[in-house]
């Protein structure tokens, strides 16, 4: 490692490498943000979590009285194992690594590190228990899933939750907003702010609801997944109950059918779907960008705060763009982890141990992403005026109600309705259209009288459909008020 005194370095300059700076920014800017996540992926949480299995394992082994003259420890004894999972802490990191540096082997330093708390509990003679014919991916396949069950459940999860929530809000706040559409970037049929903020909160809800829904997966079989070990050791034992007993006790779901490790197949699935609402997330934050872009949305000035180191006017929209850079970063690890978690050549390779050590990582820059978003939100105005002016700008959107209503009539039988489409097409493809214009021209077609009312009443500002009551489809499905010009 270069130091201070390194001649390499620039004359002067003294090294960070030798401080504990960090490399990447989760453990650096960005740490506050990630910080939930290291209770339950940092590698000290993994081995927290294989600590948490070894001494499990070790539990239900003495209360099934698997071996002959095992019996259940006293409560005392219980107590003091799971004690040394509750404690583990700085002290306990740094003594685990020391061990580890000699087994070159982490799992092994575990069952090494449980082995040394024996004898003060009274448990000496059973520190040949501790790891009984697991192999270390029993008890890596079930640290992992504890620590990534409740990294999204009890942290990613509701932070996602809270912004689409925010965005539900505001949808709902907006769902009688009137908006002009930008299908390929033109102006197109209006619709509601809210309603297509509203299209962002079902998306998101479903993916959410997927998420909610995911198995965790575990299995403890042995080396290569056949008991070998354990019935050479205990022929008698219903090991097969005896490991499904286990895995579900730790609130996993069995696997009863694995090589050496546990096939992953579950990660891949939460991975791929947590990367799905991110794309959608990210979806949402260009689209907001692009309003604000155009004055949708105006940004409320942070106190203090500025925009451009030179332009001193500027308030830029600069969470939304964190938060697209850190999900596509999300995205990039996620994608690698669900595409590459599945494979493991034969009965197993070491790749997956490797990889699973970025799963936090991943998850990490998503969290990120996510309080981004919610400060952009909380910072964002409707600014009312712009949609209702750009509105008002576009009046040749009627044409599809007009060439519409007129179909209707020609079918209903009422006379001089030919060629709709070609006779609005002629009218406003590619040219402004006023409001005068189409009042005229809507005069002029000898509509009934019903139609003729409804069209000389509609604006593009009430040419909504059913958008009002479609974004309030976001709160839940309701019986709210019908289309009405
Ligand atoms: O129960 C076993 O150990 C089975 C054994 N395979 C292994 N299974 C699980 N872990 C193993 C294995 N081999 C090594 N290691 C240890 O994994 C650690 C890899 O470190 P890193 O590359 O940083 O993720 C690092 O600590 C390695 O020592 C087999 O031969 O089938």
């Amino acid at each position: 490692m270069p130091s201070a005194a390194d001649p390499t370095l620039p004359s002067g300059r003294r090294s960070l490498a030798a401080t504990d700076i960090a490399l990447g920014p989760l453990d650096g800017r960005y740490r506050v943000d990630a910080a939930p996540l290291v209770d339950h992926l940092s590698e000290a949480a993994l081995n927290r979590n294989r600590i948490h299995v070894e001494v499990e394992w070790f539990l239900h082994l003495t209360e099934r009285a698997v071996l002959p003259g095992l019996a259940p420890v006293s409560a005392e004894q219980r107590d003091g194992l799971r004690a040394v999972v509750a404690g583990f802490g700085t002290e306990e990191i740094a003594e685990l690594a020391a061990i580890e540096r000699e087994t070159v082997h982490d799992v092994k330093a575990v069952e090494y590190f449980i082995g040394h708390r024996l004898p003060a509990l009274g448990l000496a003679d059973l520190t040949p228990l501790v790891h009984f014919a697991c192999t270390s991916e029993d008890i890596n396949n079930l640290a992992y899933a504890l620590g990534i069950r409740d990294a999204v459940r009890d942290v990613w999860t509701p932070t996602a939750q809270r912004v689409v929530d925010q965005v539900r809000e505001l949808a709902t706040a907006n769902a009688e907003t009137p908006m002009l559409s930008r299908t390929h970037g033109q102006p197109a049929t209006p619709t509601t702010l809210g309603k297509e903020l509203a299209v962002f909160v079902h998306r998101l809800d479903r993916q959410l609801a997927r998420i909610g829904g995911q198995e965790y997966l575990g299995k403890i079989n042995g080396a290569t997944g056949t008991y070998a070990a354990h019935v050479v050791a205990a022929p008698d034992v219903d090991w097969l109950d005896v490991s499904r007993s286990f895995v579900t006790g730790l609130g996993l779901t069995w696997n009863p059918l694995t090589t050496q490790i546990e096939s992953h197949d579950w990660q891949a699935e939460l991975y791929s779907d947590v990367a799905r609402f991110n794309r959608i997330l990210h979806n949402f934050c260009t689209d907001v960008w692009s309003y604000i872009s155009i004055g949708y949305f105006k940004q409320i000035p942070v106190a203090g705060a500025t925009g451009s180191s030179t332009m001193p006017h500027k308030v830029n929209p600069i969470r939304f763009e964190n938060a697209e850079a850190n999900l596509e970063i999300a995205n990039g690890l996620l994608d690698t982890l669900a595409a590459t978690l599945v494979t493991s050549r034969w009965q197993r390779d070491l790749t997956d141990s490797s990889s699973q050590r970025n799963v936090g990582v991943a998850l990490g820059h998503g969290l990120l992403a996510l309080n981004n978003v919610a400060k952009g939100l909380r910072q964002l105005d409707v600014a009312g005026s712009v949609l209702a002016a750009d509105l008002d700008h576009n009046w040749e959107v009627l044409g599809e109600a007009i060439q519409t209503v007129m179909r209707a009539e020609a079918i209903a039988g009422v006379p001089g309705m030919d060629n709709p489409y070609e006779r609005l097409k002629e009218l406003t493809r590619g040219h402004r259209v006023d409001e005068a214009r189409l009042r005229e021209f809507v005069g002029e077609l000898g509509l009934s009288d019903g139609a003729e009312g409804r069209l000389q009443r509609l604006t593009p500002a009430s040419y909504i459909g059913l958008a009002k009551r479609l974004a309030r489809e976001a709160e839940g499905p309701t019986s709210g008020p019908e289309y009405v010009v």
